[in-house]
């Protein structure tokens, strides 16, 4: 099994680029992201626990996030690997992560962070705000918030699989076929 971790600030591309690796590579791709806003969209339960937090652009709570992650693995028992895409995104989580694959016999394989500068990033954030629909999106204040929680609390996860020797880091600046090849050369050298 070959878990890779996706890690990037808000809009580094890592939605963009999981579409590829995942078909490339044979991969269950889990968008913490995209599954929050499906339940949001479906006014579930953990849909009503997210919202608020998310509307404001700050990260929903651990707890929360990390089941609701393990739940989404545990639906795939046959698959070739995973493509992490917004999880882990805090020390805990990631220390989670570490503790539950083990149980399923696995590990994370790697992390690979798309790197771009922020000027770049609030542009396009707000470039698909317009047409996205999302409201985290759409208002600078909340893209804000955003990269403080990032900084805060998903940066120390560099050091964090540093010290694992499973951090590497492609220029996410480029066209999406060029970031692939990145990606892909990466991941065929692991
Ligand atoms: N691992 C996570 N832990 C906590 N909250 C999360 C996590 N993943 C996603 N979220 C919530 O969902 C929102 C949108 O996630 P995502 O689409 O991945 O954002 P972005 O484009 O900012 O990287 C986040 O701002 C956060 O509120």
């Amino acid at each position: 099994m070959i878990n890779i971790v996706l890690f990037g600030k808000p809009g580094a591309g890592k939605g963009t680029q999981a579409e590829f690796l995942k078909e490339k590579y044979n991969l269950t791709h889990l968008s913490t992201g995209d599954i929050f806003r499906f339940n949001l969209k479906n006014d579930t339960e953990l849909g009503k626990q997210a919202r608020v937090f998310m509307d404001n652009g700050e990260l929903v709570p651990c707890e929360v996030t990390t089941a609701m992650l393990i739940d989404e693995v545990k639906k795939h028992p046959d698959t070739a690997g995973f493509l992490f895409d917004g999880y882990p995104r805090t020390i805990n989580q990631a220390e989670a992560l570490d503790k539950f694959l083990p149980t399923i016999g696995s590990n994370v394989t790697a992390t690979i962070a798309l790197e771009a500068d922020d000027e770049i990033l609030v542009a396009r954030l707000l470039e698909r705000g317009k047409t996205s629909g999302r409201a985290d999106d759409q208002d600078e204040e909340k893209i804000r918030v955003r990269y403080q929680e990032y900084n805060e609390k998903t940066a120390p996860l560099i050091g964090y699989y540093k010290e694992q020797n499973k951090f590497h880091a492609v220029d996410g600046i480029g066209t999406i076929e060029q970031i692939t090849e990145r990606l892909t050369s990466v991941i065929d050298n692991l």
